[in-house]
């Protein structure tokens, strides 16, 4: 059995606008999605994933796609899962030449589904970690990264940045601008996140931007004011020591620009009344700024406070489930201890 896990992220700045060329940062944050391997002697795949509804799920079906598994959930839960999980089995298939490798797999995350915390892309990028490891591959991060790219780009019909993959694969602060994806020093940056309990389509919002984008020129400024905002931070990151913590005026610039961001993404239809009403709770809890990640819809919010005041002023707000601080990840992708055979029924110790 080969083990792998990868982070989710938060976006300080930029997503959407990275869709069409302009630049992100995203930061890698310590919550993970675990994806367990075993190569198969046929060419099925059985996937075990537990936390995507609250009882999870398995199911096993065939090499062949169109061979959908019999189980008893509903269906588009199974496809929306079997999507990504498929995607990265083929690129680890392709990368180990292996067409007709099988698999075991189990997905556990501690990422929530399709609340703009990058869980697709933390379980793609672990997904094939594991996977292409388990075939006796070794895929340096870049090429994990662009395969992991590669896999969520056809899954969601071409409305991906590699901003969400790159990030998970490598951990800590990246920039991400059409093909230009790098790491970033950063400090630590205090991030407080709230989770409405929702989710939102990431395709669907995507959809809804670019639509707007090509029907009005104002909606183009305003992805571009996006970009504009993303350069601002950047050259405020890049004139910080990553070393020691954050000076208070580089949090309330930063601050002052995560607040502009999401101004911006909300004139692009990409908020909800949710994602705004812990915005303010926590604004007015004293962060510096608050903001929606990822498409937005519903989800989370990333807000940046050193104290406890805006976690706690999430947690007694009605709209807020959860609220919790999250650290920066520096690691990205990594291999994992096999568990022991008494967690895991199937497995052999490595
Ligand atoms: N634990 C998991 N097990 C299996 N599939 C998962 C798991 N976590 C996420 N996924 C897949 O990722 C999909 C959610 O991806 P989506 O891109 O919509 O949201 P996200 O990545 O969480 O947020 P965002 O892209 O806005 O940061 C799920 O529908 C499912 O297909
Ligand atoms: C909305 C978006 O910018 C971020 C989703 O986490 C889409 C993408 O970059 O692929
Ligand atoms: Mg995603």
């Amino acid at each position: 059995m080969t083990v792998s896990s990868a982070p989710g992220k938060v976006y300080l700045f930029g997503e959407h606008a990275v869709v069409y060329g302009e630049p992100a940062v995203p930061c890698a944050i310590e919550r993970r999605a675990t994806v367990a391997v075993d190569a198969r002697e046929d060419d099925h795949i059985r996937v075990e994933a537990r936390d995507l509804s609250l009882d999870g799920f398995t199911v096993e079906y065939a090499g062949d796609t169109d061979d959908r598994p019999d189980v008893d959930v509903p269906s588009g839960l199974v496809d929306a899962a079997m999507g990504y999980i498929d995607a990265a089995v083929e690129q680890a298939r392709d990368a180990a030449d292996a067409p007709d490798a099988g698999f075991d797999i189990r997905v556990e995350s501690e990422i929530p589904l399709g609340a703009g915390l990058g869980s697709s892309a933390a379980v793609v990028v672990a997904g094939i970690d594991a996977a292409t490891r388990e075939l006796g591959v070794e895929l340096s991060s870049e090429e994990l990264a662009d395969r992991a790219y590669r896999a969520e780009y056809d899954v969601q019909d071409g409305q991906a940045s590699r901003a969400d993959t790159f990030c998970s694969a490598m951990g800590g602060a990246v920039r991400v601008e059409g093909d230009d994806c790098r790491r970033i020093d950063a400090p630590n940056l205090p991030f407080v996140v709230g989770f409405d309990g929702g989710a939102g389509d990431t395709g669907e919002l995507v959809a809804g931007v670019r639509s707007l984008r090509e029907e009005y020129g104002f909606a183009a400024d305003t992805v571009e004011s996006i970009g504009d905002i993303v350069r601002e931070g950047e050259s405020l990151l890049a004139a910080a020591d990553p070393a020691s913590d954050p000076e208070p005026e580089l949090l309330a610039d930063l601050g002052r620009l995560m607040d502009f961001d999401h101004g911006l993404l909300e004139a692009l239809g990409v908020s909800s009344r949710t994602l705004d009403n812990m915005v303010w709770a926590a604004r007015e809890a004293g962060a510096h700024g608050a903001k929606l990640t990822g498409a937005g819809g519903g989800g989370c919010i990333v807000a940046l406070d050193e104290t406890p005041e805006t976690r706690t002023a999430l947690r007694y707000t009605a709209e807020c489930r959860d609220a919790f601080r999250a650290e920066l990840d520096r690691e990205g992708v990594r291999a994992e201890k096999a568990p022991n055979a008494t967690s895991a029924p199937n497995a052999e110790a490595e």
